[in-house]
């Protein structure tokens, strides 16, 4: 069904009526283990949809990992597919994580196939990879605008190998991961109240700030960024006027209390996400709830939303 609010306002509204928390489906053959399942297209179908049913009414957004699914070929990607369909169907944002990105023409296709809503897999939004430069990633942009949908651009990944590509600093001294920050802010512009353009930032990296944030956040929230490692990680998101997806959230070690210092005063775009911290709860749908509840309360407080 068609969108008739931009993503990003519809972004706004789940931390009005929700909070910021968004709750990762990631079906590791371990989690699927641990919950009495088996690693087959039924136990990944099992799980997904009591993921859905526990969250719904709790979290405005859902984050499935798309390798999960594929991993089982076309009956993967059909539990994907309903998967998709009953969080949507409840009301939840679908970030669909599938890292994509390609030549112009061939992300035309990746578009389609995930932002187009008469396709099978539409989606509210998408992740997609930089590498072949942002530029590249234009369908995507277009055909979001056009469909009121999503995409956010991996800029520093919350993994510790992604530091020696995103931190390489271009002839005039800017990092990789603030030229694509500073690329994607072009597509928002002053969008009220937000653009639908957002990045992926991880939890577990040195502070997000610029300068003039570091010295906003020193006064604000008593955050000191003094060392030369912080100072090297050093990169802005003021301007970016859109959502700003967050993993590396619970069990890579990301906690509520790192957002302010990742992000500065950016945190109130925050979109945190826990997969395995909440998944472990399972299969219990009691435990699950109380998990997503307690979680959203934490990084509602984070993030003041
Ligand atoms: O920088 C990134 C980008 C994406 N991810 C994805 O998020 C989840 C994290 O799972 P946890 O169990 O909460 O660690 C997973 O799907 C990753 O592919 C990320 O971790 N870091």
């Amino acid at each position: 069904m068609p969108e008739t609010a931009p993503f990003g306002a519809r972004v706004n509204r789940m931390f009005e009526k929700y909070g910021p928390l968004c709750a990762g489906i990631d079906p590791h053959s371990s989690t699927l283990q641990s919950w009495g399942l088996e690693d087959d297209p039924e136990g990944l179908e099992r799980f997904s949809m009591a993921m859905v049913e526990a969250v719904a009414g709790a979290v405005g957004f859902v984050k499935p990992q798309s390798a999960f699914y594929e991993r089982f070929g076309s009956k993967g990607v059909a539990v994907l597919e309903k998967t998709v369909a009953a969080a949507r169907e409840a009301g939840v944002q679908v970030v669909l994580d599938v890292k994509r990105g390609d030549i112009g023409s061939t992300m035309q296709a990746y578009a389609e196939a995930y932002l187009d809503p008469s396709s099978p897999l539409a989606v509210d939004a998408i992740t997609v990879s930089p590498f072949l430069g942002v530029g590249s990633l234009q369908p995507a942009f277009d055909l979001a605008l056009a469909h009121n949908k999503g995409v956010f651009v991996l800029a520093r990944t919350s993994n510790p190998e992604g530091k020696r590509v995103q931190l390489a600093r271009k002839r005039d001294g800017q990092t990789v991961a603030q030229a694509v920050i500073d690329e994607v802010a072009t597509h928002n512009g002053d969008t009220d109240p937000m653009g639908s353009f957002g990045v992926v930032v991880g939890a577990t990296i040195g502070p997000c700030v610029s300068a003039d944030d570091a010295r906003l956040s020193e006064s604000t929230y008593g955050i000191t960024h003094t060392s030369v490692k912080h100072r090297d990680a050093a990169h802005d998101l003021a301007h970016l006027n859109g959502p700003i997806l967050v993993p590396g959230m619970g069990a890579q070690g990301g906690k509520p209390g790192d957002l302010a210092r990742v992000l500065g005063p950016a945190r109130d775009q925050a979109i945190p996400t826990y997969s395995r911290q909440i998944s472990r709860e399972g299969p219990s749908p009691a435990r699950l709830r109380e998990a997503v509840t307690r979680l959203q309360d934490e990084v509602r407080r984070a993030t003041g939303q």
